[in-house]
């Protein structure tokens, strides 16, 4: 039985080295997911695959249906998700294409569908979220780290912001004296519906770029893609070490 799910974000649109047994679409009370599921066998363990912004990234971060996604996969019985995220960098000790794991968030976003606990299908409820992230599948992630022999910044703060715009100098300024050490569009509300559902949830963040205003100019998106494509790499050799772990 699966009992883990990958969420794939900007730059892990497909698994390339999941060996795909079936999709599933799948209608939720809040409407459809990004893209049907895809299951299959990773490093010979069963997962169920979600590219949050749909097969061909045509969702923007603003419009993507957190609550069906989240519903989805807690539909299928996983009990585990593990988020990929491109992120900007805030923080100076953050190196590009290097990989981090948030163990806290600050929410900036706004006006997206961010709980289940407004329907009548439950009942009203407030969870808790003093720490966001799941603490043994973090650790999961730092020995999978270590067993690939891959550098990765523990305990970083992520900030989820609105987008699709990227941000101004004075907003990454006011994000870092708030605590954030990277900046991101897609972390709120999918950690808060996770832990809604009483899901494990995880994230690892590839940074892509330095935050506007913590470098020369202006943030380059060919360099971005770039840096993407190193990081992505390091996300796959995370996660076939990270499934055996698992
Ligand atoms: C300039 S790329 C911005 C895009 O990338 C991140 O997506 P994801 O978190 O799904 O990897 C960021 O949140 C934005 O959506
Ligand atoms: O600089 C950024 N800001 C917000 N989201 C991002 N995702 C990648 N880079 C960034």
């Amino acid at each position: 039985m699966t009992d883990l799910a990958i969420i794939g974000g900007t730059g892990l649109t497909t698994l390339r080295a999941l060996e795909v047994t079936r999709r599933e679409v799948v209608h939720t009370p809040f409407g459809e997911p990004s893209c049907p599921l895809t299951y299959g066998q990773l490093c010979g363990k069963e997962v169920v695959f979600l590219p949050r912004h749909g097969p061909g990234h045509t969702i923007p971060p603003h419009k993507i249906n957190y609550r069906a996604n989240l519903w989805a996969l807690h539909r299928t019985g996983v009990t585990r998700v593990l988020a990929v995220a491109a992120v900007g960098g805030i923080s100076a000790h953050l190196g590009i294409s290097e990989l981090a794991i948030p163990d806290q968030i600050i929410d900036y976003t706004w006006g997206r569908a961010h709980t289940f606990f407004e329907e009548d299908l439950r009942q009203v409820t407030h969870v808790d979220f003093t720490y966001p992230y799941s603490a043994e599948l973090r650790n999961l992630l730092l020995k999978a780290a270590a067993a690939a022999e891959l550098k990765v910044v523990d305990r970083i703060t992520y900030g989820a912001t609105q987008g699709p715009r990227l941000e101004t100098a004075a907003e990454i300024d006011r994000l870092e004296r708030d605590g954030c050490h990277v900046v991101g569009m897609t972390g709120m509300p999918e950690a808060a519906l996770a832990r809604e559902l009483e899901l494990s949830y995880a994230a690892i963040t590839v940074i892509v770029n330095r935050a506007a205003g913590r470098s020369e100019g202006l943030i380059d998106m060919a360099s971005l893609e770039q840096n993407l494509k190193i990081g992505m790499e390091k996300v796959r050799r995370l996660l076939e070490h990270l499934i055996p772990l698992a």
